[in-house]
């Protein structure tokens, strides 16, 4: 036996008893637990034949039960309405249950207390110190890193501060005027995100994003910056990421091209990085460089270093606000019972769905056109976590992992994608995220009031439909009859019961968009706990940079390959012949 088939068997074959990294004894498998069968029982004769619209009718109080308000402390108050779901009391009491009996709260504690729960690169998982504004201590190898962490966060607030006031000067003297970021991944995603969402917030300065190898990513980018104005902060918590380095070089050469002299590097370009001699390498002073840590992933890293340019956008103390919000939902995640717990319900309703509904993929709604790059953000930080299918004792899941993640701002998506979310065949969890208040009232907010109405009605015509007879009334109220209504009446029915999750904001700020983050974060890690995966590595991402490497030299000239498969080399040989 060859292949995957042979390949799993090899996988399911090593042993299961090394440590995981939560201290813990390494789980039985998922499907095994006794609770896994009560729920996939109870799914089978009931959860799935629950009706949203009925559960309201028979239960006035619904959505005071299952909805949660999180009173923040500046601003205002966090709705999380998860009614408009297909589960019943029993189907929570099961989940609650899986939770417990897969360890959540002991795993969550664990993460917290600086264990190297990442345990195929033997680190801890420590983004919840980069925002520990309690500064409580958190030791990793016996050290407090919170020192460390206070000492990063001042070297970026003084750099900030110096490059808002002025006093920062480019090599001819000038003010900076416009950032660079550049960065992949998690060095570029999170920044992007949160300065697009926090635009209302910034300080003046322009930021660009360059992150894609393609040469068009920086070159239109330079097009638009001055290099006597321009900051370049490279971005790589490794210093080694192909596409990060080429584009880090290539403006570098740019830049000295116009300022000729090397010493003026040091007035435009900072490196954001864990790689001192990499980026000693590279031409950056360490005097310029903002360090963090290894475990630190790179998907979580917004609130470290890598979030300088998102300081320089807004100011320090909106970013040290976005830190106090996602250390509030951190909080929140570590005391609340589960039963009240935020994070944890959403990762339960997200398993309730993919693993016993067989939905595929997660939509991530947010009503605010500041917000259109989180879904983006959330495919690396859901997809990049939990897009696994070994588990952590080593064996082939038989059950699915990480769902797919997408969305786009509302109400856009309501005229490219939501025919398939009312009307598909498919099963398709929605978050949506809306915020009371507008950054741009215009028109006395009636640009914000049809928003609004647009949010809210969409979670009811999910959740509630459109009944044959009602599609009936409306059909003969424009005076269709007969054969005609019979031939259109199908197709204007709405099943409903299509699940939603509604989060409401007083206002994206700094603090509330921290709250957001760190929820969809922790909702990431407990279904990471739930399904024994380890979320913090990323493997999977590998394989093509190596075969990219082996590729690359045989683009350098146009003679034809065969060192691949038939495919392989008849890409490379067209692309070659077609120079
Ligand atoms: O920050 P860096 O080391 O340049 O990595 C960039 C990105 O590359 C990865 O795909 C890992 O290789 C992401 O996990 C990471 O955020």
């Amino acid at each position: 036996m060859t292949g995957p088939a042979c390949q799993a068997r090899a996988i399911r074959e090593k042993p299961s008893s090394y440590d995981t990294g939560y201290g813990m004894e390494t789980k039985a498998d998922l499907t095994s637990e006794p609770i896994w069968q009560q729920i996939k029982t109870y799914y089978e004769t009931t959860g799935k034949n629950l009706v949203i619209k009925d559960l309201f009718a028979n239960d006035p109080q619904r959505f005071k039960k299952f909805s949660l308000k999180l009173s923040t402390p500046e601003n205002g108050d966090i709705l999380f309405d998860y009614s408009k779901n297909r589960i019943d009391d029993e189907a929570l009491r099961l989940l609650f249950q899986l939770a417990k009996d897969r360890k959540v709260a002991e795993a969550r504690d664990a993460m917290f207390s600086g264990q190297k729960i990442n345990f195929t690169e033997n680190r801890a998982v420590l983004h919840i110190a980069l925002r520990n504004r309690s500064n409580t201590p958190i030791l990793v190898d016996g050290k407090d890193v919170m020192p460390d962490v206070n000492a990063v966060l001042e070297h970026m607030k003084q750099f900030t501060n110096s490059v808002l006031s002025g006093q920062w000067r480019g090599y001819s003297g000038k003010q900076i005027t416009d950032v660079v970021n550049i960065g992949i991944g998690g060095s570029d995603l999170g920044p992007l995100m949160v300065t697009e969402a926090l635009k209302p917030y910034s300080k003046g300065l322009r930021l660009h994003f360059v992150s894609n190898i393609d040469g068009t990513h920086l070159a239109e980018t330079l097009n638009k910056v001055d290099p006597e104005t321009v900051l370049f902060i490279i971005a790589s918590k490794t210093f080694t990421t192909q596409e990060t380095i080429t584009n880090a070089t290539s403006a570098k050469e740019w830049f000295l091209g116009y300022a000729k002299d090397q010493a003026a590097v040091a007035k435009h370009f900072v490196a954001l990085s864990t790689n001192e001699p990499k980026v000693k390498e590279f031409g950056i002073d360490p005097a310029n460089m903002f360090g963090f840590w290894d475990w630190v992933g790179g998907r979580y890293s917004l609130w470290s270093a890598i979030g300088l340019s998102i300081s320089l956008s807004i100011g320090f103390e909106n970013f040290h606000q976005l830190l106090e919000g996602a250390h509030y939902l951190d909080k929140h995640f570590q005391t609340a019972p589960l039963e009240q717990n935020i994070p944890v319900i959403l990762a339960l309703l997200g398993i309730w769905y993919s693993n016993f509904g067989g939905s595929e993929t997660h939509a991530l709604l947010p009503y605010d056109q500041y917000l259109h790059r989180f879904a983006a953000y959330f495919q690396q930080g859901d997809m990049e976590s939990n897009g696994k299918y070994v588990t952590r004792n080593g064996r082939v899941a038989n059950y699915s992992t990480g769902p797919i993640v997408w969305g786009e701002p509302g109400t856009n998506g309501q005229h490219a994608f939501y025919q398939l979310i009312h009307q598909g065949t498919r099963l398709i969890p929605c978050d949506f995220i809306a915020p009371v208040q507008s950054h741009n009232p215009i028109g006395n907010s009636l640009h914000h009031k049809i928003l609004l109405a647009n949010f809210l009605a969409q979670t009811e015509a999910l959740a509630m439909g459109k009944t044959t007879e009602q599609a009936t009334a409306e059909l003969e109220k424009q005076g269709l009859k007969g054969e005609a209504l019979q031939k259109i009446l199908p197709h204007k029915v709405f099943q409903g019961n299509r699940p939603t999750n509604s989060i409401v904001v007083k206002k994206i700020t700094p603090f509330t968009l921290g709250v957001l983050i760190a929820t969809y974060e922790q909702k990431i890690f407990t279904q990471g706990v739930i399904w024994d995966i380890n979320s913090f590595d990323q493997w999977g991402v590998e394989l093509g940079k190596q075969l990219a490497k082996a590729i690359e030299p045989e683009l350098q000239d146009n003679n034809p390959v065969s060192t691949h498969d038939s495919s392989t080399n008849g890409l490379i040989n067209f692309i070659k012949a077609s120079r």
